[in-house]
């Protein structure tokens, strides 16, 4: 269920304090449904803050943020979002096979989902494709087979909305390219809606739309096109660097 416009997620003054810092200042913006959103700005930003808030771990949220029709938080959105933080969440001492059937079992628990439980631990493996892996050792995968495992353990529920931080940081370019091929694959062909952070600006051209952040701010959003021909720039990270001059301009007179 979406909200009256359809977006995955709307927010209006969003607002989150994090010990004496306010982290986000009034932030108002849209994710499209079945499309990947790139959240993209230098480390510190809040990106991370903000994919916490539409996941609803963060404390000390204002403002209105509704996720998939509910208010972020809300219990029922539990089973309907997948999130992958930037810490591998698989247990390093299991195989992927048998971190999943874990996670799986958490998900859908009882003997009478159990058909159900070997089904979806099959296709998570299938789909983030490491199927030749699914033996081995959580602790013996490499970075990006590990990305890859974390992903598996979000995909179990058949998530509406994933909420991916950061997902291939430190990955090579082909790893990266596959990972990217997946996040469309999941848009295209289960109608997925994807958030995904970055802090790598020529990532941004691989999404559908864009949220460009800096220091706690939405400095502006639309597709890398929209964003590249309104700051006629080549790339989207002149288009970014663009944008801090422009507000960093309308900040002076006031200084
Ligand atoms: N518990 C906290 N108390 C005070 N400030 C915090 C706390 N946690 C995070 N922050 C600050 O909030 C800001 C936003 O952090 P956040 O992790 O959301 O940024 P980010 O854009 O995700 O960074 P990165 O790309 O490095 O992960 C940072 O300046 C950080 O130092």
């Amino acid at each position: 269920m979406m909200n009256s416009r359809g977006a995955a997620v709307e927010a209006h003054g969003l607002t989150v304090v994090r010990g004496a810092r306010t982290v986000l200042h009034g932030l108002g913006f849209t994710v499209e449904p079945g499309r990947i959103t790139g959240l993209l700005g230098p480390s510190g930003c809040g990106k991370s803050t903000l994919m916490r808030a539409v996941v609803g771990t963060q404390a000390k949220v204002t403002g209105t943020l509704d996720v998939l029709g509910s208010p972020a938080g809300h219990p029922a959105l539990r089973p309907r979002i997948g999130y992958v933080t930037q810490d591998p969440s698989v247990y390093t001492d299991l195989t992927v096979r048998q971190n999943l059937d874990y996670f799986a079992a958490i998900l859908r628990p009882g003997r009478r989902q159990r058909d159900a439980r070997r089904a979806a631990v099959a296709r998570a493996i299938t789909e983030v494709d490491l199927t030749g892996r699914a033996d081995a050792l959580a602790g013996t995968l490499s970075g990006g087979e590990l990305a890859r495992a974390s992903l598996a353990v979000a995909l179990l529920g058949t998530p509406e909305l994933l909420v991916l931080d950061e997902p291939t940081v430190g990955l090579d370019p082909v790893l990266r390219r596959d990972l990217w091929n997946l996040f469309h694959r999941l848009a295209a062909d289960h109608g997925t809606t994807l958030l995904v952070s970055s802090h790598v600006m020529d990532e941004a051209e691989r999404c559908h739309r864009l949220l460009l952040m800096r220091e706690g701010e939405i400095l502006a959003d639309g597709t890398p096109e929209t964003l590249r021909s309104a700051a006629r720039a080549d790339t989207v990270e002149e288009a970014f660097l663009h944008l801090v001059d422009q507000a960093a301009t309308r900040q002076e007179p006031s200084r």
